[in-house]
């Protein structure tokens, strides 16, 4: 039996909805493999600030710092729009990750064939699709600094400092050579090496770690190229390396070649401690409080957890399961929908998935 005390941060929009699915689901993995989940709910992103006048309360930190995992929704919506960057509720989620050193972003690209007629792309381009993306999370551009406002000869000007130290990226790319010998032992790092400073430093910094990995393939490629390349072979790739701005836009273009940002999970690690596992997606203010959200990348999330977080290997594969069954049975959420016919909502999902956890 394990014992495990999982911290829970719903967040905005969609949040609250995804992550009651998902806790749905470990709760009944928890019975099922005869695990204790214990589950405590904190504040983030606008809600906290709403709450607690900051997006993250000093209690939140300590209680995802003490717990065994964490579980996020998403923050951000308009209802927050108007304030200043350093208090958005984005601020909140950016402080976390660093706080607990989360530098390693694990994103899973892996194409349902149940569902490869969702994506935009012939079924032959993305049948294949199994890739991860290794994104750096705690440096870059997102943590630079200065950062800042400025009036310079009487104009307003704003500046973002893009800074790599040579351990940061290491560390990074050590996880993706490790990853990739994992997995089909190829690795893409994606940088801007014939423009940015930052990117030759990566470059090399990659070419370096190489020689600890002889059996891992290595490619060094531009981000502009691999933002094509990932829709012209998307099944070319194995493992995906890069900074932290890149990497985030490079996974929402990726989600598209399964069908839908509402299905890609993420895991964030450290060297050590607690790992955070959320979607890829946002708080989507579009669809919140209508119960129309797809849970399945909330629930991918926590199959996440189980596996490395918590080691349990087994159970984390009867989720993965679980969601390729109940794609196959034809269960489709509007954002994966082909037609509006049998469209059902967050929670009809949720509970046809814990249906095919048995
Ligand atoms: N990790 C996070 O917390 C996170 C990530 C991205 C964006 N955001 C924030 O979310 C807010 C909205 O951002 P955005 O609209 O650019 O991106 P978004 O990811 O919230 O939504 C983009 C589009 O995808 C759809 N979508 C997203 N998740 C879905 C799901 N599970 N099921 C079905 N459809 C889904 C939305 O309806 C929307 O049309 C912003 O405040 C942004 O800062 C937060
Ligand atoms: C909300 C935002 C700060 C965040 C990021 O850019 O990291 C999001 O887009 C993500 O992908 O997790
Ligand atoms: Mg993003």
């Amino acid at each position: 039996m394990t014992q495990k005390t999982i911290t829970v941060l719903p967040g905005d929009g969609i949040g609250p909805e995804v992550t009651t699915a998902a806790i749905e689901v470990l709760e009944r993995i928890a019975q099922k493999f005869h695990h204790k989940f214990s589950f405590q709910e904190g504040y983030i992103g606008g809600s906290a600030i709403d709450a607690k006048g900051e997006p993250l309360p000093e209690e939140t930190k300590e209680m995802s710092a003490k717990s065994d995992g964490i579980l996020l929704g998403a923050v951000g919506g308009p209802d927050w729009d108007h304030l200043p960057g350093a208090k958005r509720p984005e601020k909140g989620l950016l402080e976390i990750r660093k706080s607990l050193d989360l530098y390693a972003n694990l994103r899973p690209v892996k194409a349902y064939s149940s569902l490869v007629g969702a994506s935009p792309l012939k079924r032959e381009k993305v049948e294949e699709v199994d890739f991860l993306i290794v994104r750096e999370l705690t440096g870059g551009l997102y943590f630079g600094e200065p950062r800042k406002r400025e009036e310079v000869n009487g104009e307003e000007q704003a500046v973002d400092t893009l800074v790599y130290k040579k351990s940061e990226i290491r560390r990074i790319v050590k996880r993706a050579f490790e990853a990739a010998q994992l997995r089909k032992g190829k690795v893409v790092s994606v940088d801007k090496a014939n423009v940015l400073e930052s990117s030759r430093l990566w470059r090399e910094t990659v070419d370096e770690c190489k020689t600890d990995y002889s059996n891992v393939e290595l490619d060094h490629m531009l981000v502009d190229n691999a933002a094509m390349q990932l829709i012209s072979q998307p099944d070319a790739f194995d493992v995906i390396v890069t900074e932290n701005m890149f990497g985030d836009i490079l996974s929402d273009e990726a989600s598209m070649l399964t069908g839908s940002l509402g299905l890609l999970p993420s895991a964030s690690l450290g060297a050590t401690g607690v790992g955070l596992y959320e979607p890829v997606h946002g708080s989507a203010p579009d669809i919140a409080g209508k119960n129309l959200a797809n849970p399945l990348a909330a629930i991918a999330s926590s199959a996440m957890m189980l596996k490395y977080g918590f080691q349990l290997e087994k159970e984390a594969a009867r989720v993965e399961e679980a969601i390729e069954k109940v794609l196959g049975d034809g269960y489709r959420t509007a954002d994966i929908a082909q037609d509006s016919t049998g469209v059902v909502t967050t929670t009809e999902m949720t509970e046809a998935v814990i249906k095919a956890l048995e």
